[in-house]
């Protein structure tokens, strides 16, 4: 989609040599990872770490050297997609079932660049449902606790299985409608014994650029 590709394009304006990039998830990502392995093969010198085993692929293919997580101590510019942002810059992500890889690089990044189309852009989080990444061990007792909290979680499947994570584990998506406190149900969902993360990203996102169908890009105002 056009919108999602100039968000995604515009935010790998920032990059530059001798930067360490955090390449993330989805159909907008993959528009800034495309970009990015253009001007690697024009000569820019960047190393990067990717969000999920499709990302990573998709450097490889394009010729990005990537870095091993063990080997940075942090990250210069991550650029990634989101399923909602709110006025404050606030996420729901995982719609991908990233969320988890996408958290720990983003919080190992000095900036975060959020690039999105219009349409994620919403007056408050909920809408799009919640996803929770939970140990699949007990995985019926966790969505029952996730219950409790007002969500109604779902499984997520992959046809006739439950889908499993890159990091082994299943998603609840969790249809909450809106989230009038993320800090506070962010909080109370990492309480949960089986919950490893959640898609809320509150107060990580340092730029979020929207695409527009009039053919434009410019960053979200705070
Ligand atoms: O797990 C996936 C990620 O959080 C994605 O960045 C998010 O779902 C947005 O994806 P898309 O750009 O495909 O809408």
């Amino acid at each position: 989609m056009e919108s999602k590709k100039l968000a995604a394009e515009k935010a790998t304006e920032s990059i530059a040599d001798g930067m360490i990039i955090g390449l993330g998830t989805g159909s907008t990502a993959y528009y800034a990872i495309q970009k990015i392995g253009q001007r690697v093969q024009e000569g820019l010198a960047i190393q990067a770490i990717a969000t999920s085993k499709q990302s990573e692929e998709l450097a490889v293919s394009l010729g990005i050297p990537l870095i091993a997580a063990s080997d940075i101590d942090y990250i210069d510019i991550t650029i990634d997609g989101a399923d909602e942002v709110d006025s404050r810059w606030n996420l729901i992500k995982g719609g991908g079932g990233a969320l988890l890889r996408e958290k720990i690089v983003a919080s190992a990044s000095k900036q975060l660049i959020i690039v999105v189309d219009e349409s994620k852009v919403v007056a408050e989080l909920g809408r799009f449902p919640l996803p929770v990444e939970i140990i699949t061990f007990g995985f019926e007792i966790t969505m029952r606790k996730l219950e409790k909290l007002g969500c109604q979680p779902i499984l997520r499947q992959a046809g006739v299985k439950p889908y499993v994570t890159d990091n082994g584990n299943y998603i609840a998506d969790c249809h909450i409608g809106s989230i009038p406190n993320a800090e506070e149900l962010h909080s109370a969902l990492q309480l949960i014994p089986g919950v490893v993360d959640n898609g809320l990203f509150i107060g990580m996102a340092s730029q979020v650029i929207v695409g527009y169908m009039n053919g434009t890009a410019k960053q979200l105002e705070k």
